[in-house]
């Protein structure tokens, strides 16, 4: 999980140095920092201030590095060597487009600097270069930078590391890469635009991590479901759903339409990029785990996977009369379900089809029939319900980098028999221009052998409760009338800006049951919708008892057949009657921030 990061430099002292050495910042001449990697992060210490200041770039905020050589320099002439300090492309060694004349290393350590300016909670990119030149060979300082880069990858995996072994870390020994994702990325999420996201705002972090992936479109609904259900998924170790939260929807039905879906689950851990109109589960995790949303939800999302932090997830098994699926976020009846499905022809507006439809549905409310029963918490279960907490607290450090910075080693010195090196002056910023580091991209053509024509047997665990068809159990609680909605999550938020179950977590094993009666008036409803952004509906008291949110272990919905209306699973339409849900705790597991 990810630590505290409020740590500063001073707690170094509590932890071991693992690797030290000083740099210069080119364009200041006095500038002289040391640079301490331990396993706390990465302390830079600027000396030449009368005033000695200390920041520390968190493990936690790391993602990635990568050594890097200068790039060939097109017409280059010894005249302009001075100019070029401030200019100078980098690439990947192996690309035989490196500059031979320059002997320097180039370490790139990408960051992602959790900031907190009062109520703006984000985070900033920034590049570290370390610029290995001491000595006089490009090998030696490739093993310098190439040690420290190890170091750096072994702590981000989470890797004890010995100070005695840290030596043979230069020797290029090369790293294990035990990660491979899956990506599944709907095109028509939204407002359309996740294949550009994914280009644009996952790709590059990927890239920065060496973070290998494949990357899969899908062609039509139910392709991530097919897909699922019929590749040999355990090529990967992490499958990515793309979009909203219907497309993961799919590729959890798909892993329970195999008969190994146990050995998918307990090898494959699932994740979500957001792009679709919903996007509940990615709020919730960034809920869960302090990590800023908005204004850029992606990155949040595509910083939980390159780390390797893993959660396990509620799964709900939900029967209806024809159908058995399985679902990670919410079940409903009535008015939600009907916002959800009716605004789908307001797709284009993305999240904001909700509230214009909700307004819209207040109108012209309807109430329905019906049978509502649930398996309540038993006293020790109530007992350990988490408190009503107002927001997780984010109190990082408001550590002030800019964008890019260099430091650079002393030029030319013979190397030494131990890993650390003498002082040395010389400093710059300059810009950095990546290399590009292409992942395989591959491409599943493969048509579905049952082409849509036969229902797939559906697998997962067996129901713990009574059927559907059977009486409800006497231990269950029984309510029966007119109801504006029933609603259940498991998660935390519904959508971006619905904060539905403020107590829920991804794994507590517990259902949340909104039951709105149809005795509730407008006003309250009105008041109860508006609720919902900050999770003030859960707090507030209803003496009337129209409005009940009640946590809970298994529930069954028996709407009158009669009348017409939405039933929805995870946001997808189920045939309307009688419907049935209960709680597998932690069965799936998920990628966190
Ligand atoms: N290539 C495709 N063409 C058409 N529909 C698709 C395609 N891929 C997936 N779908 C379907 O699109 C539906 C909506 O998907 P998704 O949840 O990703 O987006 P969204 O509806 O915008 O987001 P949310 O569900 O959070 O509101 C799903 O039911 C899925 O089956």
């Amino acid at each position: 999980m990810a630590g505290s990061r409020e740590e500063k430099c001073e707690n170094l002292n509590q932890s071991e140095t693992l690797l030290e050495e000083t740099f210069y910042v080119l364009s200041k001449k006095k500038s002289v920092f040391r640079v301490k990697l331990s396993k706390l992060g990465l302390c830079l210490i600027n000396e030449s201030e009368e005033l000695i200041k200390e920041q520390l770039i968190s493990i936690n905020d790391i993602i990635g590095c990568r050594c890097l050589r200068s790039k060939k320099q097109k017409n280059s002439c010894a005249c302009q060597s001075l100019a070029r300090t401030s200019s100078i492309k980098v690439v990947d060694e192996k690309s035989g487009d490196h500059d031979d004349e320059d002997i320097s290393a180039y370490l790139y350590i990408y960051a992602y600097i959790l900031q907190n300016n009062g109520s703006n909670i984000h985070r900033d990119r920034t590049i570290i270069t370390l610029r290995f030149r001491s000595f006089d060979k490009y090998e030696d300082n490739y093993k310098e930078a190439q040690r420290w880069r190890t170091v750096i990858k072994k702590l981000l995996n989470g890797e004890s590391i010995e100070k005695k072994n840290i030596f043979e870390f230069g020797a290029i020994i090369p790293l294990k890469e035990d990660r491979r994702l899956l990506f599944l990325l709907n095109p028509k999420s939204g407002a359309g635009r996740g294949r550009a996201l994914f280009q644009k705002k996952v790709v590059p972090i990927l890239q920065e991590a060496e973070v290998p992936y494949d990357l899969q479109i899908t062609k039509y609904a139910n392709y991530a479901r097919e897909f699922m259900r019929t590749a040999n998924v355990f090529q990967w170790t992490t499958v990515v759903a793309v979009g909203g939260d219907g497309i993961l929807f799919e590729v959890l039905n798909g892993v329970f339409e195999r008969p190994d879906w146990l050995e998918v689950l307990n090898r494959i851990v699932f994740a979500i990029i957001p792009s679709g109109s919903g996007n509940g589960l990615a709020r919730t995790i960034a809920h869960q785990f302090s990590e800023p949303y908005h204004p850029h939800p992606t990155l949040a999302a595509t910083l939980a996977l390159v780390k390797r932090h893993v959660e396990p997830m509620d799964i709900v098994r939900v029967e209806t009369r024809s159908k058995i699926m399985f679902s990670f976020l919410s079940a409903g009846w009535g008015l939600l379900s009907d916002i959800d499905i009716e605004s789908e022809s307001l797709r284009m507006l993305g999240g904001q089809r909700f509230t214009l439809w909700s307004l819209a549905r207040l109108i012209g409310l309807r109430s329905y029939t019906g049978k509502v029963s649930y398996l309540p918490l038993d006293e020790r279960q109530q007992q350990q319900l988490p408190k009503m907490s107002t927001k997780t607290s984010v109190d990082p450090a408001n550590v002030d980098f800019p964008d890019e910075v260099l430091l650079e080693t002393a030029e030319m010195r013979t190397r030494l028999g131990s890993w650390y090196s003498a002082a040395s002056r010389r400093s710059a910023y300059f810009s950095m221009v990546g290399s590009v580091y292409q992942s395989t991209t591959g491409s599943n053509n493969e048509e579905d052998e049952e082409n849509g024509t036969k229902t797939p047997l559906v697998y997962g665990p067996g129901s713990q409760v009574a059927a559907l068809t059977a009486p409800v159990p006497d231990n269950w609680v029984c309510l029966e009338g007119q109801f504006v909605m029933v609603h259940a999550s498991y998660q935390s938020h519904l959508g971006e800006d619905c904060l539905f179950a403020p107590r829920s977590k991804l794994n507590d094993g517990i259902i949340w049951l909104l039951i709105v009666h149809a005795k509730a008036t407008r006003s309250q409803l009105l008041h109860f919708l508006l609720g919902l952004s900050t999770g003030a509906h859960a707090t507030s008291k209803d003496a009337s008892g129209s409005i009940e949110l009640v946590p809970c272990l298994a529930f069954r919905i028996e709407p009158d057949v009669s009348e017409q209306g939405y039933i929805t699973v995870d946001g997808e339409h189920v045939e309307y009657g009688p419907i049935q849900a209960e709680i597998f705790a932690g069965l799936s597991r998920i990628l966190v921030p």
